[in-house]
């Protein structure tokens, strides 16, 4: 907490809030001793001009006071938010540097709570920071001076009633913290299921799973409610007591200061005063408890956020003086030697001894089955995972040694779940390449048979909903094929991309393809699971749960490999191969 406070707070804003509520405090302390006079100096003894003169002099000390409290409660407030601001962009920017691993690690309902519900959290207790953190100790050690000034003999009754509120303030700690900090875990459950529901609400319908969705909703927001409830109720015990305690302390006051002013040994104006600071003290050290126990809630939060800040970037790029160069305008080669790769904490390998040397020009196929690793595969050349053996080599320079930039500018990939952004066709479009003409971007859709759908929809400004919903599956899966195609680039990646299409327009398709200039210079990397989809590929590599079980073209692999003749048959079987 302290150290996200000192990253982000502004000093002059944290002077300004501190300087107008010393000034607020100094004038709530100076009041009740403007009532001592008023009511020893004036009322006790009539004198008319003693009455007006402090009580002109109690208006404008409170309308200071009022006035510092406003100012520091804008400072407090602001700042509070924009530590808030700062730390949402950090925690997005963060992020979006994050590899596969990272977020896999963290879980993304988890990133989400925690840059928003926990951010909330830290913004709360910044702005007490910056009000009720300074006011309740310098109000509590200072009314206790000012009250022992007044009377000595009476702050004895502190003695007593002090250590009480202590006590409770402790019980109250020790009981509701754990429950603070227990509820943001909860709420990352509620968000999980939330999110699951949201994004699988049609498979939840057709499986008629919604009672058994429903039910597990309402158990973690049941857990959830319960344990705020519980935590609420016991801070809640805290007032009532505190009264009571403030109520009794009064009584006890009153009980012995008036025994002094019978005495003439204390005057009216000053048990008044003595009363308001015992009041202070006690709504001090409330306050105090408070933050007691919502700064260890907040402090979870802040180790949370932390956390996703200080997480190191598994996948970084090699030391400047170390990195090399490549020409990100001409045609590249694609290279995989002796590459071995684990997703992380896995026992066993995901891919293990692949090699393979594909040129600028040539088509590189792979074919497997479901899990063999081909996702994985093409994931490691833009380095959304890193290789635990061997290397890889764009243009016979190692991808480590590349600045992530360069990488990424060479490379144009469709992943296996097509991706839209909320926008317009021409947004997405331009997503692949900003600078792209309206030509262009109709040549792309052409290539990627998305041309007629795109203008019957209304064109390039067409709206695309959040998650292209408003699109079907292969249209989508074509539109992020144009959005690939569009880009300039070396190496061309598409991961199981021509799955959601029917053989006819998967044809079309590949045969557009192989007549685009661009397309024909640069590394192409088809993903597939359909025989026909491979056929044409220079180099087809057979995958067998990540191991490399056949290599070569369509011919020899048809002609000599047992796991590609059994793929050929399965799918004859089915009457899905039509040229193989
Ligand atoms: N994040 C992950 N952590 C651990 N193991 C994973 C992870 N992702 C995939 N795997 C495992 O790694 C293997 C290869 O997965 P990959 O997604 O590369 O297969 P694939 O050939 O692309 O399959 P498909 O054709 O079904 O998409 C699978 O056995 C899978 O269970």
């Amino acid at each position: 907490m302290i150290r996200i406070a000192r990253r982000n707070l502004a000093l002059w804003a944290t002077l300004g809030a501190v300087f107008f509520l010393l000034i607020q405090v100094s004038c709530d302390l100076y009041l009740p001793t403007v009532t001592a006079d008023l009511v020893n100096q004036g009322i006790v003894q009539k004198d008319m001009g003693v009455i007006w003169n402090r009580g002109i002099k109690m208006l404008i000390v409170a309308a200071i006071g009022l006035v510092a409290a406003g100012l520091n409660v804008y400072f407090a407030a602001t700042q509070s938010m924009k530590v808030g601001e700062k730390l949402r962009s950090q925690i997005y920017h963060k992020v979006l540097r994050f590899s596969n691993r990272e977020v896999d690690e963290f879980g993304d309902s988890s990133l989400i709570t925690r840059s928003t519900n926990d951010i909330v959290q830290i913004q709360n207790v910044m702005v007490q920071m910056l009000r009720m953190m300074l006011q309740s100790p310098v109000m509590l050690i200072a009314a206790c001076v000012l009250a022992y000034t007044r009377e000595p003999k009476l702050t004895k009754i502190f003695f007593i009633s002090l250590p009480v509120l202590a006590i409770i303030v402790m019980a109250v700690m020790y009981f509701a913290v754990p429950l603070f900090k227990s509820i943001q875990k909860k709420t990352d459950r509620i968000n999980l299921i939330f999110r699951e529901g949201l994004t699988g609400v049609r498979v939840i319908r057709a499986f008629r799973q919604d009672d058994r969705e429903q039910t597990r909703f309402k158990k973690a927001n049941e857990d959830y409610t319960q344990t705020g409830i519980k935590a609420f109720t016991i801070v809640s015990t805290l007032f009532p007591v505190v009264t009571l305690i403030l109520g009794m302390t009064n009584v006890a006051i009153i009980l012995l200061g008036g025994h002094l002013v019978a005495n003439m040994s204390m005057q009216v104006g000053d048990l008044i005063a003595f009363m308001t600071y015992a009041t202070q003290i006690m709504i001090s050290f409330m306050m105090l408890s408070m933050i007691f126990v919502f700064v260890p809630r907040a402090s979870a939060s802040a180790a949370r956020v932390n956390a996703v800040l200080d997480q190191p970037i598994s996948i970084r790029n090699a030391p400047e003086n170390d990195q090399e160069k490549i020409n990100v305008d001409e045609p590249a080669s694609l290279e995989f030697k002796d590459v071995d790769f684990r997703f992380n904490g896995a026992e066993r390998l995901a891919l293990k001894d692949l090699n393979f040397k594909v040129k600028a020009g040539q088509t590189l196929a792979i074919i497997g089955g479901t899990g063999a690793g081909k996702s994985a595969l093409v994931n490691l050349i833009p380095r959304l995972f890193d290789v635990e053996r061997g290397e890889i080599k764009v243009d016979g320079v190692a991808i480590k040694k590349l600045s992530q930039h360069d990488l990424h500018e060479v490379i144009s990939i469709t992943q296996q779940q097509a991706v839209l952004f909320s926008g317009t066709i021409r947004s997405n479009l331009q997503f692949g390449y900003d600078q792209a003409t309206d030509d262009q971007m109709w040549h792309a859709l052409e290539i990627a048979q998305a041309a007629d759908f795109v203008r019957e929809a209304g064109g390039l400004d067409t709206v695309v909903e959040q998650n292209g919903s408003n699109f079907s599956g292969g249209q989508r899966q074509r539109l992020a094929i144009a959005r690939t195609i569009i880009k300039p680039a070396s190496i061309y990646i598409f991961d199981d991309s021509f799955s959601a299409l029917d053989f006819e327009t998967d044809a079309k398709l590949r045969a557009a393809l192989a007549q685009d200039p661009q397309i024909q210079q640069a590394v192409t990397v088809i993903v597939a699971q359909r025989i026909s989809t491979v056929v044409d590929a220079d180099q087809i590599i057979v995958l067998d749960e990540g191991r490399v079980v056949g290599q070569g073209t369509h011919q020899e692999l048809k002609a000599n490999n047992k796991t590609y003749q059994q793929i050929i048959r399965s799918q004859v079987e089915k009457g899905d191969v039509e040229r193989a």
